[in-house]
């Protein structure tokens, strides 16, 4: 049979790295072809050309037997091809019709439109009432926003870049039902993900890259997740390994913490109480938007709160600004690292002077300190092993996972007393997450007290010693994480078992 797409000798180059160096691949009709490959790899580039986004330097594309060099997204879809984004754009105070409408071409009128949304919603099992609003939607509906975007223009290659990371273990059921019946349609789908086992269980295909070239094909349903994620690095994988040894003294605290939400969209924390004692790593599981940015806010002090709500060894610190808390030890990066935890257009240098430069010294006499800075961003980088050519590099130039590494590794590397991380690993390949994780073990052995929030419980299980669940906004009680089966941690993220003995609504 004759492939849907093929890609001949694509190349793209940018300052100081080829992004993809002469890929050719194919993607049968029907078929879920898999694009793997280390954080920097370059899935993004190639995908992006694929979608008329990037223009390659030179190299060539076929679909459907007929020569394909869309010129703009918009020619892209034209011919058939539809993506879904890691990241979502939507509006928040629209409605799931009006953002549909917002993204078409031609969209019928509201009604036709409503009716249309409520069809193709039922016919691919994807729930979604067309005139909630966004805001209220969690992720995973806002990602059915987008696929429904996608699947109304009926699109013969699918292209989904990371879909899973933001879903719970459910949403990730209902997603794979409705690409295989895509697929059973004869829609071919190209699927970006760093979960091999996910991979395994979906996909008929896949093409690794490694640093822009192809460097193997396969069947991964035939290889083990292990043999897929070394095909990727090119060695073999290193797991991260822990000291069991008993926490030492409370560090950070909190105490009854109520906080109101921060926005229309946001959640109250009510009444939270937790204790990370040194050489503990604390983990936080729950689906986000159940208070994980306005508890990351409040322990970081972008959101002020009782003086006594959160203590430092004892002492209140709940109403210090987020400077003085880092002077006093307390490091956090929060999950959105576009934007919130690096500025997307300055160097790499100076992301490391906004948030290193009192732990770190970077000033010098009230003056900004560049060859120091600089020379911290270059041991982040070095140890941490971010792909990029330099300290110089704007942020937003880096792969999101190399920018992940680079902000989780600035904060550890200024060697926190307490360390605040939201979703540490997300975006990150696997060895690469390996290595994040074990930094945080290494931190709190050394005797820091971490503090992990995570939607990934594979990632809480490997490195938490204690575990509570956040649920609407409420924290569960804490447990020792080997005293749990998964059960019991699906149960604590519905809301059972928290300690006011509620259960969610
Ligand atoms: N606009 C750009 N300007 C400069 N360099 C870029 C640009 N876009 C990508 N790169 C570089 O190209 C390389 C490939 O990046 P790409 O985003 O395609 O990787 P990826 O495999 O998608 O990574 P990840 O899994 O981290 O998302 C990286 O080294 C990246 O820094």
């Amino acid at each position: 049979m004759s492939p849907l797409f093929s890609a001949n000798g694509l190349t793209k180059a940018y300052p100081g790295v080829i992004a993809n160096e002469d890929v050719s691949f194919e993607i049968g009709t029907g078929e879920i072809h898999a694009l793997l490959g280390e954080n920097g790899a370059g899935k993004s580039t190639l995908v992006k050309t694929i979608y008329g986004l990037v223009k390659p330097d030179s190299g060539e594309m076929t679909l459907n037997g007929a020569p394909f060099a869309p010129p703009e997204p918009r020619a892209a879809r034209s011919a058939g091809v539809a993506m879904v984004f890691q990241h979502f754009s939507l509006f928040e105070a629209l409605d799931v019709a009006e953002n549909v409408a917002l993204g078409m071409e031609n969209p019928p009128k509201p009604r036709a439109l409503a009716q249309r949304i409520s069809e193709v919603s039922a016919a691919y099992g994807l729930p979604l009432d067309p005139h909630r609003t966004v805001g209220d939607l969690s992720a995973g509906e806002r990602q059915r926003v987008e696929i429904i975007r996608c699947l109304l223009q009926d699109p013969r290659l699918l292209i989904m870049d990371e879909p899973t990371s933001v879903l719970t273990p459910q949403e990730v059921d209902t997603l794979f039902a409705t690409l295989n019946r895509l697929k059973s349609e004869g829609t071919s789908i190209l699927y970006i993900s760093h979960k091999l086992e996910e991979i395994r269980a979906l996909c008929d295909a896949a093409t690794i890259l490694r640093r822009g070239k192809v460097v193997g094909r396969c069947d991964p349903r035939e290889s083990s997740a292990r043999e897929l994620a070394e095909m990727m690095v090119g060695t073999a994988l290193h797991r991260p390994e822990r000291d069991i040894t008993p926490p030492g003294a409370p560090v950070l605290e909190v105490m009854n913490l109520t906080l109101p939400p921060a926005s229309a969209f946001g959640t109250a924390l009510k009444d939270v109480s937790l204790t990370v004692r040194s050489g503990e790593v604390f983990g936080i599981g729950g689906v986000a938007g159940n208070g994980q940015d306005e508890l990351m806010a409040a322990l970081s002090g972008e959101r002020r709160t009782d003086h006594a709500a959160i203590c430092l060894d004892g002492a209140g610190i709940g109403a210090l600004p987020p400077r003085d808390r880092r002077a006093l030890g307390i490091c956090s990066a929060p999950e959105e690292r576009l934007g919130h935890a690096a500025a997307p257009d300055m160097s790499l240098t100076q992301n490391a002077m906004l948030t290193g430069a009192e732990r770190r010294e970077l000033t010098r006499g009230g003056f900004l300190n560049w060859g120091k800075s600089r020379e911290f961003a270059e041991e982040v980088i070095e140890r941490f092993d971010v792909r990029t050519p330099g300290p110089e590099e704007a942020a937003r130039a880096l792969s999101g996972g190399n920018l992940q590494k680079f902000v989780v590794g600035r904060e550890i590397l200024q060697s926190p007393r307490v360390l605040i991380v939201n979703q540490p690993t997300w975006g990150v390949d696997a060895a690469a997450a390996a290595a994040i994780r074990q930094a945080l073990l290494d931190l709190a052995a050394g005797g820091a007290a971490v503090l992990v929030i995570s939607q990934d419980l594979d990632e809480l299980m490997e490195i938490a010693t204690s575990f509570a669940a956040l649920n609407a906004g409420r924290l569960s009680e804490p447990h020792p994480m080997t005293e749990l089966s998964l059960d019991d941690i699906g149960l604590m993220l519905g809301g059972m078992g928290a300690e006011t003995g509620e259960t969610a609504a």
